[in-house]
């Protein structure tokens, strides 16, 4: 018998909303025949997919980085705008595919207000530098009255794009990267375009980039050396990681979890170590702007795709365990909602994305979309701390001895709501969870299966989805629910 103790009084923070970003980069079949597809019965007179549009509201997607990514490192925005039949057809060397720069700054701008969405713009700080970001900067948002707003205006946009959050190039320090960087020359080269831009905008968000995951050789000293140069002026310092079992190994892979937690736990220490060394008041806030599970292990590497036109890459087809491991990596973003600001699941759509579709065809629900979509639905505003007793631990190679069970929770002081989100990552033992309440359960979600590597797809587009829990009742101030093993649950009380 497990035990979860939450009370209100015991705040992380207030949700940040942003949390529930999303990625669409110039790849594979992201944008186009993604989001982007104007020969589809679906599209509106901007070529922009319904179906998927209706879909991307579902999931609660409220903030989405464009436009990449490795792409973002050899991309000239300006090939992006202005009369689509001049527009070229470019290599882009990050993914070795001609890119028809069909879709661009504008139509993203016009995509992500149609899905109610808040644009994240990364610049290219690979072969572009400060003069691209600021030319880039001042096309977006400037009034009209300069050469670079006259330019957006004449492109069929009066009003500024207003776009708030900017990233300061893509994972600067892989070797994948075109133009990767030293530390030492990424953190002057981040420091004099924040500098620049700020010119532009004093007021705007910045990201700077962190390391690309938490295996890099410089991992934690890229984020010190960088932030020496920076802190002052940036908002947030970048994340990204992907999962995936390593030799068949479930167990760890249920676990991923921890390795998400350990990291953020990392970058906040070292964030807290530049800021003590600075004497600043000013805290830093994290923006973990990708994450999913990524089967790498099936990715031949860039040399390994040939030269071609847009077509299908990193496609993965999720399974149930799959969608357990993305539940509990939300619930480790929101067990840190005081230090993560931002998040995106990468990417939206076709490319290792929640949603999948087909040209000129059928769009779906991976089995990953499920517990993105309820955890937007029903977290927030406030999320509390949760403390477990009593619960069982498991054996991971990767991670030793844990917990089974990975919890957070939130609170709506408004309404009295609690939301519990817990998963247990045991691939064996089913836990009976107790639960000290004095309201009534609003409901019991649980996305789990007798068959774990179940998946979705276009002819059984609901094969994995959420189940309501009958039976999960509070009785004497104790709501009660039992949780099989590798499952994700939402469990809703009133207080
Ligand atoms: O671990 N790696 O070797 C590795 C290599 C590339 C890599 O790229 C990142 O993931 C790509 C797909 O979302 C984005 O374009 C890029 O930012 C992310 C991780």
């Amino acid at each position: 018998m497990a035990r979860l103790v939450v009370n209100p009084g015991f705040v992380v923070g207030e949700l940040d909303r942003r949390l529930f970003g999303s990625f669409v980069e110039h790849m594979g079949r992201c944008v186009y025949t993604g989001i982007y597809e104007p020969e589809h019965p679906s599209a509106d007179q901007d070529g922009f997919r319904q179906d998927v549009l209706e879909l991307v509201r579902e999931l609660g997607v409220t903030a989405v980085r464009y436009p990449g990514g490795n792409f973002v490192s050899n991309y000239h925005w300006e090939d992006g705008v202005g009369p689509k039949e001049q527009r070229p057809r470019r290599l882009d060397l990050a993914w070795r595919a001609i890119e028809p720069n069909q879709f661009g700054t504008d139509e993203f701008v016009a995509w992500s207000r149609k899905a109610e969405i808040e644009p994240i713009w990364a610049v290219n700080l690979g072969t572009g530098g400060i003069r691209d970001a600021v030319n880039l900067l001042q096309y977006c948002n400037l009034p009209p009255g300069t050469a670079l707003s006259d330019r957006r205006v004449a492109n069929g946009s009066p009003e500024p794009h207003d776009i708030r959050i900017w990233c300061l190039g893509n994972e600067m320090d892989g070797p994948w990267q075109i133009g990767h960087k030293t530390a030492e020359e990424y953190a002057r080269l981040a420091e004099e375009t924040a500098n620049a831009m700020r010119r532009v905008e004093p007021g705007l968000e910045l990201v700077v980039c962190g390391s690309s995951n938490a295996s890099m050789p410089t991992f934690g000293e890229w984020e010190r050396v960088v932030l020496e140069r920076t802190y002052d002026l940036v908002d947030h310092i970048s994340l990204h990681a992907y999962y995936e079992p390593h030799d068949g190994d479930q167990a760890s892979f249920l676990a991923a979890s921890e390795e998400m937690d350990r990291m953020i736990s990392s970058i906040v220490a070292t964030a807290d170590h530049v800021k003590a060394l600075k004497r600043n008041d000013k805290q830093l806030t994290l923006s973990f702007d990708e994450w999913n599970v990524w089967y790498q292990k099936n990715f031949p590497g860039e040399l390994g795709l040939g030269l071609r036109e847009v077509g299908p890459l990193i496609e993965d087809t999720y399974t149930v365990d799959d969608a357990v491991v993305v539940g509990s990596l939300l619930i480790t973003l929101l067990r840190h909602a005081d230090r993560v600001k931002i998040a995106c699941l990468a990417q939206l759509v076709n490319v290792i994305g929640p949603i999948r579709t087909e040209p000129g065809g059928r769009a779906w629900r991976q089995s990953i979309f499920h517990p993105f979509a309820l955890t937007a639905r029903f977290a927030g505003p406030t999320v509390l701390q949760t403390a477990v007793s009593g619960g069982p631990e498991i054996d991971t190679a990767a991670f030793g001895r844990v917990p089974a069970l990975w919890s957070t929770a939130t609170y709506d002081e408004r309404t009295g709501e609690l939301a519990i989100f817990v998963v247990n990552r045991s691939e064996n033992d089913k836990i009976d969870l107790e639960i000290p309440v004095a309201g009534n359960v609003i409901r019991h979600l649980a996305l789990y299966d007798e068959d774990r590597s179940a998946v979705n797809t276009a002819d059984d587009p609901d094969r994995v989805q959420p189940r309501a829990v009958d039976g999960t009742e509070v009785v004497d101030g104790v709501c009660r629910a039992t949780l099989p093993p590798a499952s994700w649950h939402l469990i809703q009380l009133s207080t």
